[in-house]
């Protein structure tokens, strides 16, 4: 097996958190958002919802990130078409973000109420 196959993709999460602080912000939320979830005990099923609203917005990130360098690498001054690329990359991580909100509000709020 070829290690570069672990090795390039972990340079590239390093690279994340390295630079792209919204990756740690979103980070810290899941992990806020995991420790209320363990708290009220949440169920099997709804933590397979969470997880997966959790690494949508993480993937979403990354893909948005790794779009901006690209964007950047390609385009030194301001272009029309380098802002839509960028905003609509980031419009997928707002998308991403809203969908974990609605899930966590849906499957947490039951529990406080
Ligand atoms: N080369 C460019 N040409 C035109 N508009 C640009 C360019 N670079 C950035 N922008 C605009 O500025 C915004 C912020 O771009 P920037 O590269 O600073 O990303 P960011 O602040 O890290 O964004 P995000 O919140 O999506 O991670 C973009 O969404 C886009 O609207």
């Amino acid at each position: 097996m070829n290690p570069d196959r672990f090795k390039h993709p972990l340079q590239g999460l390093f690279q994340l958190f390295k630079k792209d602080r919204k990756f740690l912000l979103h980070l810290i939320f899941a992990a806020a958002a995991i420790c209320i979830c363990a708290a009220v005990n949440i169920t099997a099923v709804e933590w397979l919802f969470i997880i997966t609203a959790v690494f949508l917005v993480l993937i979403t990130e990354t893909i948005n990130s790794a779009i901006e360098y690209t964007v950047d690498l390609v385009t030194g001054d301001y272009h029309i078409l380098a802002r839509y690329a960028k905003d609509i990359a980031a419009a997928a991580v707002l998308l991403a973000s809203v969908y974990a909100v609605i899930v966590g509000m849906v499957i947490l709020i039951p529990y406080f109420y």
